[in-house]
């Protein structure tokens, strides 16, 4: 064992960053929304650096394995998640306390637990890479694309939160017109040419119209829609008849399996999924039935960048396609999945990134995408290094939040706006 990996010090930084007020099926996301990073301090004087989700569940998970971690090796990725299982407390007495649904499917505490070490794995990783003058892609096994696509996230949002924020101006998108010209700007600053609508915000005869306004101005391009299973078997397949000769896939537009294969069983229209499977316990039932066709993998909630890779090899052993979903993230998330994304041969389609919404980071220099790609480094580690100040200031906001904003609810944003407002029944329409 070389002691030089061996880990001093595992420092949380719970921090909140700005995010503008974009819509879905639940509410409308608040004005800050909280992240967390993870440093991992090795004894040779590496600090590797991770991200993942900041809400107070994650904490409380993420600070045990912290202290447990000191005296562990950054090589022992497999060590890694065998200790989360210990410290992160008994899977089973968890489950009973989470509840399901969501943006992101299920919430088992598995999920929450592999949520939380993927921020710890991909710190890991980073002090590794740094110490061996290897970039993680090396790691992961060695890149097989040079640069990454990635896919316009295109949102309907107001131009500004009802109770502040921040500003940004890129003003309102609540039709089809606003939708356009919001592509528009995404295509010509970007350089994107695929673009996601997140629907299940308007009756489905407005979505479909925005989807055919962005066939016609950008005739040819790959496009889809992702109500968050909004929709129900009926709506969804109406949907996919409407919009059959231009979607590349539509994802999620029904909420679980069963609901998913019936509309699988009408349409042609290929279904992808962030919602339905997101667990490997979800893969059997829903391959064997044809329930979906392109799972979206994120490294957060799959557990990390090795298992992300693990999914990629199921999706590729049953000939499901793979694509990649996105969370608000940072520059640090942003650098992992573009690693992990250059080693996955059957990475068949642009991937997600909120990352143009988020106008504040913690890395020194940000992300800059062109053609809609992102180049893969091949600096040691990620590839990125962490903006202290930046950090301490987004932290200090975390500190003086009242507690509001620690914990992302898109129904209490919405309530803002509109105060009767109750997270939708499923399906909505
Ligand atoms: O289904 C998806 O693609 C997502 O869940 C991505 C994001 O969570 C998105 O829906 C959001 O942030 O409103
Ligand atoms: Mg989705």
């Amino acid at each position: 064992m070389n002691p030089a990996l061996l880990i001093d010090e595992v420092r949380l930084t719970p921090i909140l960053i700005a995010d503008p007020p974009l819509l879905n099926t639940r509410g409308v996301h608040q004005p800050y929304t909280p992240r967390l990073v993870v440093e991992v301090v090795t004894r040779g004087g590496t600090t590797g650096i991770g991200e993942t989700y900041g809400d107070g569940k994650y904490l409380e998970l993420a600070e045990p394995l912290a202290q447990a971690l000191v005296g562990r090796s950054v090589s022992d990725l497999n060590g890694l998640f065998a200790l989360a299982e210990e410290v992160c407390g008994d899977s089973r007495a968890a489950d009973a306390r989470v509840e399901a649904g969501g943006l992101r499917g299920v919430q088992t505490a598995d999920k929450l637990r592999l949520s939380v070490v993927s921020g710890f794995e991909v710190a890991f990783l980073d002090a590794l890479g740094k110490s061996l003058g290897l970039p993680v892609h090396a790691l992961l096994g060695g890149k097989v694309r040079d640069s990454v696509e990635y896919s316009a996230y295109l949102f309907y949002r107001w131009a500004a939160h009802p109770e502040g924020g921040e500003q940004d101006d890129w003003g309102a998108a609540v039709d089809p017109a606003g939708v356009v010209a919001q592509a528009r700007r995404f295509a010509d600053e970007y350089g994107f040419s695929s673009f996601k609508l997140k629907g299940g915000v308007f009756e489905p005869d407005q979505e479909i119209a925005a989807i055919r306004a962005l066939a016609e101005a950008f005739p040819g391009q790959p496009l889809r829609l992702d109500p968050n299973g909004a929709w129900s078997v009926e709506t969804s397949l109406y949907v996919a008849e409407q919009l059959k000769d231009v979607l590349e896939y539509l994802e999620d537009p029904a909420t679980g399996t069963d609901l998913m294969a019936a509309v699988a069983a009408g349409t042609d229209v290929p279904l992808a999924t962030n919602m339905c499977v997101t667990t490997l316990a979800e893969v059997p039932e829903a391959f064997a039935r044809g329930a979906v066709q392109v799972v979206l993998s994120d490294h957060h909630y799959w557990g990390g960048l090795h298992r992300t890779r693990e999914l990629a090899a199921i999706c590729r052993t049953f000939g499901v396609g793979l694509s990649m979903h996105s969370n608000t993230h940072l520059g640090i998330s942003l650098a992992a999945m573009t690693h992990v994304a250059a080693t996955v041969p059957n990475l068949d389609y642009a991937c997600d990134s909120h990352y143009p919404w988020q106008t504040e980071d913690v890395i020194t220099t940000r992300h800059v995408f062109e053609d809609g790609r992102l180049t893969v480094s091949d600096a040691p580690g990620l590839g990125v290094e962490l903006d202290r100040e930046r950090l301490a200031a987004l932290h200090r906001r975390w500190l003086a939040d009242d507690g509001t904003m620690r914990e992302r609810d898109d129904a209490a944003a919405m309530r803002k706006a509109e105060p009767e407002w109750v997270t939708p029944a499923i399906p909505r329409w």
